[in-house]
């Protein structure tokens, strides 16, 4: 008796594994061709993982020219067991991003990913993040962002104060610029949006690089359940990062609770809620602080940093535009003034470059969803549970909508805004967007202004051309460029 039973469960539990992982996914593959989107061949459990990250080391294992093209088009792949759903076309983006997140939302992390971006606002879904975004949101609205431009100008001054020792009596000096914003970027954040000095941030910046490289082999596999609990020699290196880490912010929390001059920052919004919004009651429980905090010192940080070394290496290529920037900024701040709050509108030139950099080479290169219930994308029709992958790279490059120089990089085009809702979108679309966007763009304009006003530069025939994804798209191999002092400066 006892056998039959166990027979009986075992064809049950066979014929549910070959539902679930033959059958659901060959319906929905079939689904989609029927509709006219085609792509790579479902394979069982683990779907295109492998030809992705196959494809992934290929491409980091060469270097490129200096040039700005990617190849782009609109599929249906599988992550694991997951339909996923590259989507390039703007007209579909526009209905997927801005839709209600009842419909449509963020995915899930895997879990292993949550260690670097905690249970913060990029990886909350539905009413919980509704909260948390309106508590945070005041931290960084533009007069609060304003207020931080003599922090930020002080801090480029002393990262330039170096570059110059660093030439000496020479004419000209290589730096690697990655490195340098990186350093700078952590510094302003800690500045700023924590209170916090350098050293109190630093060693948080520390532990999350360790904990990125960790986190990238988390993503690029499936995630089996439990996993985490195991105690691997990777996953101990990962708790005692964590631990660390949350250890780290909670004294910067508790000096933040007993210093009186911080009724601003990130961290005082966070656990008195926002006074705008009382009807949020209370603020957060210090465990969700440091979640939202474990965020904001990433995403923060990678993000900001990468596009201005971008933006350098385009001007280091484009002498004409940095020509112009320059001009630009010699009339905006004359003689040895330095950028004010109130001068962020007149860099006219070097927004038009901020954006043109963003187009080409946004840190945020694609933005995950998935559907909750079936919808309608244009003409398309999507089952529940499909993820889309919105290829902002793609789009931001596209020939159509950018015309035939669309790999070019060419500022003027931005003369005008783009005439699609969902062409141009760096910051994201929709109330997910970016929390963070007025902060990076004056502290880019800060440091791109200040830089061009006190050095020349052009790209130093050491850099390797080689963009990479790594969380954020950055140089594989750093951004090293030789500056030369303004004569008459
Ligand atoms: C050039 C710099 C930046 C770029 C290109 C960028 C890009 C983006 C994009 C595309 C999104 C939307 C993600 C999505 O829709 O899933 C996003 C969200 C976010 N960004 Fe940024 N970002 C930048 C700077 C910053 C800064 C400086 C901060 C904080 C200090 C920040 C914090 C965040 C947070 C917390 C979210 C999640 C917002 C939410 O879910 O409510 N970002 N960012």
């Amino acid at each position: 008796m006892i056998f039959l039973v166990l027979a009986i469960l075992l064809i049950f539990v066979s014929l549910k594994s070959l539902y679930s992982i033959i059958w659901v996914p060959w319906r929905i593959q079939q689904f989609f061709r029927k509709q006219g989107v085609n792509g790579p061949s479902y394979r069982p459990f683990y779907g295109n993982i492998a030809e992705i990250m196959q494809m992934t080391k290929e491409a980091q294992s060469k270097s490129i020219p200096f040039t700005h093209d990617i190849v782009h088009r609109t599929f249906l792949c599988w992550f694991g067991l997951k339909p996923r759903l590259a989507l390039a076309d703007p007209e579909m983006i526009k209905d997927v991003l801005p839709n209600s997140i009842d419909m449509i939302d963020r995915l899930d992390y895997n879990p292993l990913a949550r260690l670097l971006f905690g249970q913060g606002l990029p990886g909350l879904t539905g009413h919980k993040w509704t909260a948390h975004r309106r508590i945070a949101t005041p931290a960084f609205n533009i007069e609060e962002v304003k207020a931080w431009v003599p922090e930020m100008v002080a801090s480029v001054s002393k990262m330039l104060k170096i570059w110059e020792d660093k030439r000496g009596e020479k004419d000209e000096v290589e730096i690697e610029v990655y490195k340098e914003f990186h350093n700078l970027s952590a510094e302003i954040l800690s500045k700023t949006v924590f209170g916090s000095s350098f050293e109190e941030g630093k060693r948080i910046f520390e532990l999350q690089e360790q904990q990125v490289t960790l986190t990238m082999k988390a993503l690029q596999s499936v995630y089996i359940p439990g996993f985490r609990f195991l105690p691997t020699k990777m996953n101990k290196l990962r708790w005692r990062l964590e631990k660390e880490t949350r250890d780290a912010i909670r004294v910067i929390i508790e000096r933040n609770s007993k210093t009186t001059d911080s009724s601003n920052n990130l961290i005082s919004l966070l656990m008195s809620g926002s006074s705008n919004t009382k009807e949020l009651g209370p603020g957060l429980e210090i465990e969700e602080v440091i979640d939202e905090c474990k965020t904001f010192y990433f995403a923060g940080k990678e993000t900001t940093a990468n596009a201005v070394t971008w933006a350098v290496l385009l001007l280091a290529q484009h002498q004409e535009w940095q020509s112009k920037a320059r001009g630009e900024v010699f009339q905006v701040c004359k003689g040895n003034e330095l950028p004010t709050e109130d001068k962020m509108h007149e860099f006219k030139i070097i927004s038009m470059i901020l954006k043109e950099t963003l187009r080409l080479y946004n840190p945020v290169n694609r933005l995950l969803r998935r559907s909750l219930k079936d919808v309608k994308i244009g003409s398309l029709n999507v089952p529940a549970g499909t993820e889309f992958y919105v290829a902002l790279a793609d789009v931001h490059h596209e020939t159509e909508i950018w015309g035939p120089d669309a790999n070019e990089f060419n500022p003027s085009r931005f003369a005008e805004p783009p005439r699609h809702l969902g062409s141009y979108f760096p910051f994201g679309l929709g109330s997910k967007n970016c929390i963070g966007r007025n902060l990076a763009l004056v502290e880019a304009k800060i440091i791109l202004a200040m830089i061009i006003k006190q050095f020349s530069f052009v790209v130093s025939p050491s850099y390797v051309h080689a963009p990479t994804m790594r969380l954020a798209l950055q140089p594989q191999y750093g951004a090293h460029i030789l500056v030369r002092r303004i004569s008459d400066y």
